[in-house]
């Protein structure tokens, strides 16, 4: 890991450019990112309505069993199988349906059930209507039921006291039905982590008018993809190429956010000056220099208690550097345990051939399955100014540093972005 002095105490200002050589590995710099931030401790206590997306702080647990009653999993009658024995059939006493209260069942005869009713106190099994004919105030049986048949036993899914949602989870809306199910409308959270996004450059504008400038595409992607992470994001403008506006940006930032994004100037050039206004505001950089394409000037910081990360400007460098470090950097603050970037099995459906050096990420498109391995395309010529390509993706796949060559079947690993759209998976149902 390459730590990069730039507070002066080696007698140099820190910032040299420095050889290919001590480019941290991917890993080492995704380790070094989350070194920066910890749990956030505060929670609050939100209306279930408001926690999609949301981590929880302590494991939910069941207040009750569930099903909380025994009841009817069809619509069809309700009997005691017993009362079949040398009979076919058995007079209607009534109708039970969902919402009803429960009630007995008369001897020898059955009740028409609907599903989620409350079984009939003496029922021991319920008969699809679907395998009964009914004739003049009575119900044929087409077969003969056994005790338990289309019954849903209280208790069967859920005992009370169980947990139903563990400590740390970001609740998914399959969490939120879970919790619904089980009557529970509010529910602990941590605080969402409070993120701050800067653009840099003075080309960059939000409104462009003047030769040489050009529209800000990372504070945009930044904020909504930050957002879609769960994170608290505060749109924070566009910096100029000044070391003092953007040390005094920075300074006292510590105090209002848990995490500070930049994106631009943080390369070899002459107006690359985030990294010493960050040490001009008190902060400090621990690592700068990642072996990844696109993204290799990264730098991660701190200002006080706050993690500054530093990503480049080229906007597909920005893309990737937010899934491989920031996303991670975000589920810590919020208490969740980070997912690996691009986890997934996969086969190369193309043959590039490549300079070695730098782990590199790329846009795929799914192209379709071989024996249910997804087959990615590679779009895109490996440029990081563009978003063109990654619009267009179904995912990144990224491949190892050493890799020179990659041919058709190989294997790789992605990250899908969601559900693909152009393949058929000959597997699917
Ligand atoms: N001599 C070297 N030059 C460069 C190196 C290097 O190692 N040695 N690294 C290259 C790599 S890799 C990248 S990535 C870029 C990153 O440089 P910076 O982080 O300093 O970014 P800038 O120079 O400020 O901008 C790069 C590029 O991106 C455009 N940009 C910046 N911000 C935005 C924005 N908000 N929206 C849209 N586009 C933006 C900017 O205009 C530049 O075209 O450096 C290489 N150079
Ligand atoms: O990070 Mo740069 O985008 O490798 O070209």
């Amino acid at each position: 890991m390459n730590s990069v002095n730039v507070s002066g105490e080696c007698g140099c200002d820190g910032l040299e450019p420095s050889s290919g050589a001590d480019l941290m590995r991917v890993s080492e710099a995704r380790a070094l990112a989350l070194a920066q931030v910890a749990p956030l401790r505060d929670g609050q206590t939100v209306a279930l309505s408001d926690a999609l997306g949301r981590t929880t702080r302590r494991d939910i647990r069941a207040a009750a069993a569930m099903p909380y009653f025994d009841n009817s999993a069809m619509d069809g009658f309700a009997l005691r199988c017993a009362d079949l024995a040398g009979a076919r059939s058995l007079p209607i006493a009534g109708t039970v349906a969902a919402g009803d209260a429960s009630r007995a069942l008369p001897d020898g005869a059955a009740l028409r059930i609907y599903t989620g009713a409350p079984l009939p106190v003496g029922a021991d099994a319920v008969v699809m209507v679907e395998q009964c004919n009914e004739v003049g105030g009575r119900v044929e049986f087409n077969l003969q039921p056994c005790p338990g048949d289309n019954i849903r036993r209280a208790g069967s899914d859920q005992a009370s006291g169980q947990i139903l949602v563990p400590a740390g989870t970001r609740l998914a809306p399959r969490h939120v039905g879970l919790l619904a199910a089980n009557g529970i409308t509010r529910v602990e959270v941590v605080r969402p982590p409070r993120l701050a996004v800067f653009s840099s450059g003075n080309e960059v504008s939000d409104a462009p008018r003047a030769p040489g400038q050009i529209p800000d595409a990372n504070r945009p992607m930044l904020l909504a993809l930050a957002a879609q992470a769960g994170a608290d994001v505060t749109d924070m403008g566009i910096l100029p190429d000044d070391p003092g506006t953007i040390a005094d940006a920075l300074d006292g930032l510590d105090e209002r956010f848990d995490l500070v994004l930049t994106s631009g100037a943080v390369s070899m050039g002459g107006k690359d000056n985030i990294r010493g206004a960050l040490v001009a505001a008190g902060g400090s950089v621990t690592g700068w220099r990642v072996a990844l394409k696109p993204g290799k000037p990264v730098m991660f910081g701190r200002l006080g208690s706050t993690a500054v990360t530093g990503l480049p400007g080229n906007p597909f460098a920005v893309h990737v550097g937010f899934h491989l470090f920031v996303a991670p950097q975000i589920a810590r603050l919020a208490g969740t345990e980070p997912a690996p970037f691009a986890p997934v099995p996969a086969r190369a459906g193309f043959s590039w051939r490549r300079k070695p050096g730098r782990a590199e990420v790329f846009p795929v498109r799914l192209r379709g399955y071989d024996a249910g391995v997804p087959i990615l395309e590679r779009l895109g010529r490996s440029v990081s100014a563009t978003l063109f390509p990654l619009a267009r993706a179904d995912g990144l796949a990224i491949v190892p540093a050493g890799t020179d060559r990659v041919r058709p079947s190989d294997p790789l690993r992605w990250q899908p972005f969601g559900v693909a759209s152009a393949a058929e998976d000959p597997h699917a149902p």
